[in-house]
Formats: structure tokens, C-alpha cells, sequence
């Protein structure tokens, strides 16, 4: 997952890094650092036996000299813009090949550009700290924006006496069906109360499908006939949650592109008849620069209040990860990874950035529970 991204970002960072050590006229230095042993820490512990302990120990026994070779600038550098034009220009292009929107990629450039140009480095500071950084920070300031909490809508709602509607909205096969079949699962885990609204009424076999992830999460569904009125069918789930007090709707609609008049139009009247609390626009991550088109368009029709992600698990590249809540102004609720009923995280800028620099191997499942 986002082996690309990773790729282009830590290129242009190690390339930015040599240019500081060269202007720098960095130096190997053997480093001696003093790491304190297990028995050390043990003693650290248990404090009022510290003395006792560390007796009979040598100091070499309580902490490991460990050398390590490290570059060290010589002099201090001031970076200018001219040191990382070339190289910014490089990412720029690469970034936008790993379908990255244009507007988000002038975003981060530009926010490398402030971060370092101008900036002092001195011989001791930690050059590879502050490339990265600079590099990461742009993500960040890409990815950053409020978050909707769903559990606190909910519960807000449920006090107030009435059921969470979320319709799901997005072009065919982006994963609607089975993003509301985790999301269902998610929240029941946690104790409230779920049903599904079958309003793909278009494409055959839809209803079905639902049907059969509510009888294996164990929630109940509302539907009508193949060809019903999408907004209808919706409007009846909302009534039936009412009733039973259920707490949340999630509703499925037909896939659609955005050309398609008439689908529009229909996807227009469900969200003005069943005035959803959130209208969610699933995309999948591996359209790249598609689903960002279409999330702006779906968005100028019906108003987007968030996004799904899905397939993350097989994108390698990442682009429309750390573009789309950008480009459309809202944010991204969850990322789908993968094809069992838990593979929906909730999305967390820190997560990309763990993922784009490596930090944390997080490996998704490959089993398929559907
Ligand atoms: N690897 C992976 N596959 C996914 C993920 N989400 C959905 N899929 C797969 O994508 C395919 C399409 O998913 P659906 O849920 O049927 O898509 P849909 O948007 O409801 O489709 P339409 O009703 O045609 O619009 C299925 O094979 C899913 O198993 C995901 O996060 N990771």
C-alpha cells in the first residue's frame, strides 16, 4: 500500500538531505552513545534496592557503548530556494503520476518550500529530522481536517428520539455495499442498533447481496421490489427505525456516474425526501484521480458530508488517499482494507503518514469473508 508515494517522497527527502550535507561539507563522526542495559533499567525499577544492586556491577555492566557513524554538517547552511527547486520540481511531477491531485501537490510543495527555505542549520542540529519533517508536515497539512464523530451524532440523535440516517452515494463497484456491511458490523460491535435500507433498486442482485451480509452480521433489512422507488424504500427504513427505536439507518443506493442525468436526479430526490443526517460518497481508491472527479460532482449534486475510502489494502499508489478530502473540503470517515467485515479503520492522518514513511509495518489481511 502506497509503495509509490513512499517511494517518490523519501527520494526527494534523501536528495534534499544530501544537498545540506554538501553545502554543509558534512563529515563522518563516530558517535558514542551510552545504552542502558536491561539490568539498568531493572534497577531503575525497583529504586530502594538500587544500591544494593549496582554494587558488585562494573559501569560497562550497567550501560553498552554503542559507535555509530554519523554525518554531521561542518558548517552552518542556510537553505536557499535554489538548493531544492530541482528536486521539488521532480516530486511534483511524480507525485502527480501517483495520481495525486494537482492543487494538493502545489499544496505540498509549496508548504516544503516554507518550511525549509530560509531555514539555519547548524552543525548540531539533526538534518534528517528536519527533511523529514518539512516532508511530512506537508502531508499533514493536506490531511488535516475536522472530523465528523459519528458516535456523538448518534447518540446526540438518540436522546433527541430519532434514528442516524447515512446514505451511501458513489459510481458502481466502488464498494457501497459492502463498506455498509462493515460499518453495520462496526456499530453493532459497539451496541447500537442498525438496519439496512435496500435502495439499490437498479442493479439486479443488489438487494440480495445486502440481504445476505444483514443475515450474517444479524441486522434486519427493508426492501422493496426491484424497479421501487429508491427514496421510498429509504423513507420506509427511516418509518421502521422510528417505530422500533432502532438507532441508526444506513442506507445503499445504486452505483451511478455523475454524466447520468436521470440516476442523479433519483440520488437528488432520495437525499431530499429522506434529509439524511450524512450523506456518505464511497470511492475506491484505486480510480485515482476519477474518484476525486466524481466526488466533486456528486458533491455539487447532492452535498457530500464525508468520504469512505475503500480497496486502500491494494493501492499502491495513494494518490486519491491524500487527495480526495482535500479536494472536495470534507473529510474522509474511514478506510476500507480489505474484504472481511473488520477491514473498515477509521481514518487518522497519522495513519497515512505511518504508512507513506514506513514507521509502523501495518499489514493488512488478505482473507476474504465476502
Ligand atoms: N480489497 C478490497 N476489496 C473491497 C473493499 N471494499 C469492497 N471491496 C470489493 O469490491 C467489490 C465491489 O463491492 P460492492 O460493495 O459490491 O460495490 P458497490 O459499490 O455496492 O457496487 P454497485 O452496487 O455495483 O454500485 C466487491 O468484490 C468487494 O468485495 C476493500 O476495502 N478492499
Amino acid at each position: 500500500m502506497f509503495n509509490l508515494l513512499r517511494e517518490k517522497f523519501m527520494k526527494a527527502a534523501e536528495k534534499i538531505k544530501e544537498k545540506i550535507y554538501k553545502k554543509g561539507e558534512a563529515e563522518e563522526v563516530k558517535k558514542e552513545e551510552k545504552v542502558e542495559t536491561k539490568e539498568e533499567k531493572k534497577i531503575e525499577e525497583k529504586k530502594e534496592v538500587k544500591e544494593e544492586k549496582s554494587k558488585g556491577m562494573s559501569f560497562f555492566d550497567r550501560f553498552k557503548i554503542t559507535r555509530t557513524i554519523k554525518r554531521v554538517i561542518k558548517k552552518e547552511v542556510v537553505i536557499v530556494e535554489e538548493d531544492i527547486e530541482d528536486i521539488l520540481e521532480e516530486l511534483e511531477l511524480e507525485l502527480l503520476e501517483a495520481d495525486v491531485a494537482l492543487e494538493v501537490v502545489e499544496k505540498m510543495i509549496d508548504s516544503i518550500k516554507k518550511e525549509l527555505v530560509g531555514k539555519k542549520i547548524s552543525p548540531d542540529d539533526n538534518v534528517e529530522e528536519i527533511v523529514y519533517n518539512a516532508v511530512k508536515n506537508s502531508i499533514l497539512n493536506i490531511l488535516s481536517r475536522e472530523k465528523i464523530d459519528l458516535e456523538e451524532i448518534i447518540q446526540k440523535n438518540r436522546k433527541e428520539g430519532k434514528p442516524t440516517v447515512i446514505v451511501f452515494v458513489g459510481i458502481n463497484g466502488t464498494g457501497k455495499t459492502t463498506s455498509i456491511a462493515k460499518l453495520a458490523y462496526k456499530l453493532k460491535n459497539k451496541g447500537y442498533s442498525v438496519v439496512l435500507a435496500a435502495g439499490d433498486t437498479f442493479r439486479a442482485g443488489a438487494i440480495e447481496q445486502l440481504e445476505e451480509h444483514a443475515k450474517r452480521i444479524g441486522v434486519k433489512v427493508i426492501k422493496q421490489k426491484p424497479g421501487a422507488d429508491a427514496a421510498a424504500v429509504i423513507y420506509d427504513a427511516i418509518q421502521h427505525a422510528k417505530a422500533k427505536k432502532i438507532d441508526v439507518v444506513l442506507a445503499d443506493t445504486a452505483g451511478r456516474q455523475a454524466t447520468n442525468i436521470n440516476l442523479m436526479d433519483e440520488i437528488k430526490k432520495v437525499v431530499r425526501v429522506t434529509k439524511p443526517d450524512l450523506v456518505i460518497f464511497v470511492a475506491d481508491a484505486l480510480t485515482g484521480n476519477d474518484a476525486i472527479f466524481q466526488a466533486e460532482e456528486f458533491n455539487k449534486a447532492v452535498g457530500i458530508d464525508g468520504v469512505i475510502l475503500t480497496k486502500v489494502d491494494a493501492d499502491a499508489k495513494g494518490g486519491a488517499a491524500i487527495s480526495i478530502g482535500y479536494a472536495i473540503g470534507k473529510p474522509i470517515l474511514y478506510l476500507g482494507v480489505g474484504q472481511r467485515y473488520e477491514d473498515l479503520i477509521e481514518f487518522s492522518p497519522d495513519f497515512i503518514i505511518k504508512k507513506i514513511f514506513g514507521e509502523e509495518d501495518i499489514k493488512f489481511s488478505t482473507e476474504r469473508e465476502f
